[in-house]
Formats: structure tokens, C-alpha cells, sequence
């Protein structure tokens, strides 16, 4: 057991998982090969237990035992985000809004540096240069169709710039290209790509990188979240939790690791050398087998590991697993803080699971809206121009904006708001000139460029909400009685056989 509390500690996240009755520990012989990640993934699509795999078949020397769903969310009413909310050291009722909120709070304060330790539980074992043999782990297939054995889906990608002025956390999946070597997906604007390209120019032949798996769960999510280029992820995470963050430095670079990291690949990402990555199962629940791309070459020169590491995976695909909780939820809170950054009256954000991180939800504040005497389809358009432009927007593709009686952390409120409020095509501003996202389909399996366009900011507020205010009386049980018969209906509600009412 670590010392640190859930967020700032893997292992004692996973015994707070327990404690919340969130844990699935399962002893059963697990194969590697498949079999963990479809248990994983019925997971997330059933809302379930974080499965922990203690007996991976093939496992030895510690390497490894395996966690899954690291990022789900749960079906049970008040809990349902209590995994992400151990992540930041919030209370497992927490709310979607409320966790967005801590993920954005060190945004405008200074950063809190890390601590560098000389040794932690991540140097307790190594494996090095020739005795790296990465066929030899029990390397798990996250799904039928992979182009290869995705090792990486919950690793923490480590680079800084040339200055080394800018330390960048993120999270890429790679896959095993060679018994040192893995391949990532790290395409534009993404930082790995930026500072890839910062080097590249410089003419600099391989970056010094680091992969840590099983960090922090707080590192995890600011790794998962599109900070501004610049402000390091390490410092920002510091900021966050209140406490530096404790790292140290690797054995064959320089470039700084979470001390209680489960293991740490040590290496280089090269700048030249690329290899055929994909396919995958991605965020948007699609595989197109066969249909590789060209990633970068990670080589990899050092393997540091704890006592029976644990391996942390994410068995994405259609919803809900972390690329709905994190990726998209992450970036609708950088979105949100963007847009109140540019003075834009923009008060939550929300990334419905349903749209898989391609929409995200905007709620309004009207009596700010008002006084700016705007009109829809100007104020979607000054929405657009900004949201589509700034990295946080990259992978989403449809902005709706709502007032305020819509709760945007449901589903059945938001669709509401979109069918019966915003009028295809005249209430909605398109943008064909803004960088696209290639990985949804009807992007990179479509019928125009895969890279451009294909945005809409669909303006869900009628125009008397840019005017007087709301003119119209909600139809439901909450709106359309007094008070005094809602009390009555409720009160009878169970003793004439209907059932219990939920919160
Ligand atoms: C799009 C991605 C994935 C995919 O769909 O296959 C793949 C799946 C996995 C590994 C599960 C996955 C998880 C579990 C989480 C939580 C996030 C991602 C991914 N993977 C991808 C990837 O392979 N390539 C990519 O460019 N961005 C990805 N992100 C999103 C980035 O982490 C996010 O955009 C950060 O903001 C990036 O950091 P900065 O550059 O902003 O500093
Ligand atoms: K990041």
C-alpha cells in the first residue's frame, strides 16, 4: 500500500476502487490475448466493475497483472462518476461539472513544480538494452481486428521541448513494432506532434521520451486534456492537487517520471523512423481492418517496474470507456474555459456519451446573452470561429448551444433542446475552413477532405432567448401543475400502486 492518497498513487486508487464496492478482483487465469480486453469492454458497456486481472496467463517477474476501465463510469444513481471523481480527490457523488471544474482549477494559478526524489518504487526492478524482449510480456490484444498488440492505452507519453522549458504529458496508444520498439498515433495539432516537429526541424535525430504506465490517477487526466501549448503538465498537476508532484528522473535520459509508477518504459521517439500503425478500435466504436497508417518509432532502451506491476488498459470503442470520460469530457472543460477566457458568456460543458466525444454541449447564461444584443446566428458563428480554432475543438466536429433551464448532463434534456429548438440549416453555422478529425468516419471514411471542415455550431436557443427572455412553459409534471397538485400527486403516488419514484 502507497503512503499517497487515490489521486496521487495507482495502487491506492485501485484500493479506494475497491472500497467503492467498484473493483472487480478476478483471481481465474485471464489470457492477455483478447480475453481481458472483451471483459473489459462488456465492462464499459454495461456501466460494471473496474476489472482487476490478478493471474495474467503468461505473466512473470511481475510483468504483469492488469487493470481495466480505469475511467469508467458507473450505473449506480449518485455514483455513476465516482471513478473519475477519485481521480482528483473529489467525493464519489461528484458530478460531471464538478470534476470539469477540478480539472480546470490551477488554469490561472501558478504552477507548483515537481519534487525530484533520487530513487522510488518504479526503479524497483529493470530489464535492460538486449534483455528487452517485449514479445516475451504478456502483451495484451485489445481487439480482433488491432494491426498489432496495443501495449500502450493508459500509458502517460513523456517529452519535452528543445529547451526543455515545456514538459508534455499525453495519452497515445501505441503498439508493439519490434521487440524494443513500439508505434504511435500522435497526428496534429496533438503536442506529441508539435514538439516531434520542434525537434525535427532543428535537425535533431531522436527526442528523449519516456512512457509511464499506472501513474498517478490526477497525472492521468491532465495527460488526457488538451492544456495550452506551453504550460507543463507536471507543474499543472502540481497546481491542482496542492502538493508538488513526486518524480524521478529516468535511468538513460533526463526526462522525469511519476516515482510510484507501475512501469516505465525509457527510450527515444525517433524522428525519422516510422512504421505501419493500425488499425485500431477507436474512440468513435469503429475498426476499419486492414487499414493501417504511418506512426513514429518509439525505441525503447530501459524497463523500470514496481513488485507485481499492474497494467492499466482501456478497451475503447463505443461508449462509454475513457475516451468518452476523459478525451471528450476533458476537452468540453478546456472548451468551456476557452470560451470564458474570450468573455463569452458560456457557463458549463458537457460531452454527451451518445455522440462520442464529436459533440459538445454549451449552456448559455441568457441574461449575459441578452445584454450583448446579439443575434443566434452571430453569436454561433463567434463561437465557432473560436472553438474550431483552438486545439481543445479539434476532435469536435458539432457545438449546441442551450439556455439555461437545460441539464447538459442529460441526454434526454439535450436532444430536447436540439430537435425542438434549433432549425436545421438556418439556425445552424457550418465551418468548412477549420482543421477536421480524421478519425470519425464520416471524416476519414467520408465523402469530403478528411482533414477539413465538417463543423456546425447548432444555435438550440430560440430567438426570444437573445431578446425577452424564455416566452414558453415547459410541458412536463415539474412545469405544467402547481405546486400544490405535484405535492398531492406524490404524496399518493406509491398507495395507488405505482412504483417508487427515483431521485
Ligand atoms: C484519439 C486517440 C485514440 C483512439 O481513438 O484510438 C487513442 C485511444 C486511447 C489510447 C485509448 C486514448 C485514451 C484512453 C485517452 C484518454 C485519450 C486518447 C487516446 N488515444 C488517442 C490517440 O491514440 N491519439 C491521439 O492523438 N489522442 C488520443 N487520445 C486523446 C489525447 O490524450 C488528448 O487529446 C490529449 O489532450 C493529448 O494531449 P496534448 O497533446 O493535448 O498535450
Ligand atoms: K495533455
Amino acid at each position: 500500500n502507497d503512503p499517497e492518497p487515490a489521486h496521487l498513487s495507482f495502487r491506492s486508487f485501485i484500493n479506494a476502487l475497491r472500497d467503492d464496492g467498484d473493483l472487480a478482483d478476478i483471481e481465474a487465469p485471464i489470457d492477455p490475448n483478447l480475453q481481458a480486453a472483451a471483459i473489459t469492454r462488456l465492462v464499459c458497456e454495461t456501466d460494471d466493475k473496474a476489472p482487476f486481472f490478478h493471474n495474467i496467463i503468461g505473466a512473470k517477474d511481475g510483468l504483469w497483472r492488469i487493470l481495466g476501465a480505469p475511467g469508467g463510469i458507473r450505473k449506480t444513481p449518485g455514483h455513476q462518476y465516482s471513478r473519475l471523481a477519485r481521480h482528483v480527490a473529489l467525493p464519489p457523488t461528484a458530478s460531471l461539472h464538478e470534476i470539469m471544474d477540478k480539472m480546470l482549477s490551477a488554469t490561472h494559478i501558478p504552477p507548483i513544480e515537481p519534487e525530484i526524489l533520487a530513487t522510488g518504487p518504479c526503479k524497483e526492478n529493470s530489464i535492460e538494452g538486449d534483455d528487452i524482449d517485449l514479445w516475451s510480456l504478456p502483451l495484451p490484444q485489445i481487439h480482433q481486428s488491432d494491426g498489432g498488440k496495443y501495449v500502450q492505452t493508459f500509458g502517460v507519453h513523456i517529452l519535452q521541448n528543445l529547451d526543455g522549458s515545456w514538459t508534455n504529458w499525453s495519452i497515445s496508444r501505441a503498439m508493439v513494432s519490434d521487440k524494443n520498439k513500439l508505434v504511435s498515433l500522435a497526428a496534429n495539432p496533438q503536442h506529441i506532434r508539435l514538439i516531434h516537429d520542434q525537434w525535427a526541424k532543428e535537425g535533431k535525430k531522436e527526442i528523449p521520451w519516456a512512457l509511464a504506465f499506472g501513474v498517478p490517477p490526477t497525472a492521468a487526466m491532465a495527460a488526457s486534456m488538451p492544456l495550452p501549448e506551453g504550460v507543463s503538465d507536471p507543474g499543472y498537476v502540481g497546481a491542482m492537487s496542492g502538493e508538488a508532484m513526486k518524480m524521478v528522473k529516468c535511468d538513460t535520459n533526463d526526462i522525469l517520471v511519476p516515482a510510484n509508477s507501475e512501469i516505465v518504459f525509457e527510450g527515444t521517439l525517433s524522428i525519422e523512423e516510422t512504421a505501419k500503425e493500425g488499425p485500431f478500435g477507436e474512440m468513435h466504436g469503429y475498426t476499419f481492418p486492414g487499414k493501417s497508417i504511418i506512426g513514429n518509432v518509439h525505441k525503447i532502451n530501459k524497463i523500470t517496474y514496481r513488485n507485481n506491476a499492474i497494467l492499466p488498459i482501456s478497451s475503447c470503442g463505443r461508449m462509454t470507456d475513457e475516451t468518452h470520460t476523459m478525451l471528450g469530457v476533458l476537452a468540453a472543460a478546456r472548451i468551456r474555459q476557452v470560451c470564458q477566457d474570450a468573455g463569452l458568456p458560456i457557463i458549463q460543458a458537457s460531452c454527451p456519451w451518445f455522440a462520442h466525444a464529436t459533440w459538445t454541449v454549451l449552456k448559455v447564461d441568457t441574461t449575459k446573452l441578452r445584454a450583448l444584443k446579439t443575434s443566434g446566428k452571430e453569436f454561433a458563428k463567434k463561437v465557432g470561429d473560436l472553438v474550431f480554432n483552438v486545439k481543445p475543438g479539434f476532435a469536435m466536429h458539432r457545438l449546441i448551444l442551450v439556455g439555461e433551464d437545460i441539464d447538459i448532463y442529460n441526454d434526454k434534456d439535450v436532444l430536447w433542446a436540439f430537435t425542438t429548438r434549433c432549425r436545421p440549416n438556418l439556425d445552424e453555422v457550418f465551418f468548412e475552413e477549420v482543421l477536421g478529425f480524421r478519425l470519425i468516419p464520416f471524416m476519414g471514411h467520408g465523402n469530403g477532405d478528411p482533414i477539413k471542415g465538417g463543423k456546425v455550431v447548432s444555435d438550440a436557443l430560440l430567438p426570444v432567448e437573445y431578446t425577452t427572455g424564455q416566452n414558453w412553459e415547459t410541458c412536463n409534471f415539474k412545469n405544467a401543475y402547481p405546486k400544490s397538485v405535484q405535492d398531492q400527486v406524490l404524496k399518493d403516488w406509491e398507495s395507488f400502486g405505482f412504483a417508487k419514484l427515483q431521485e
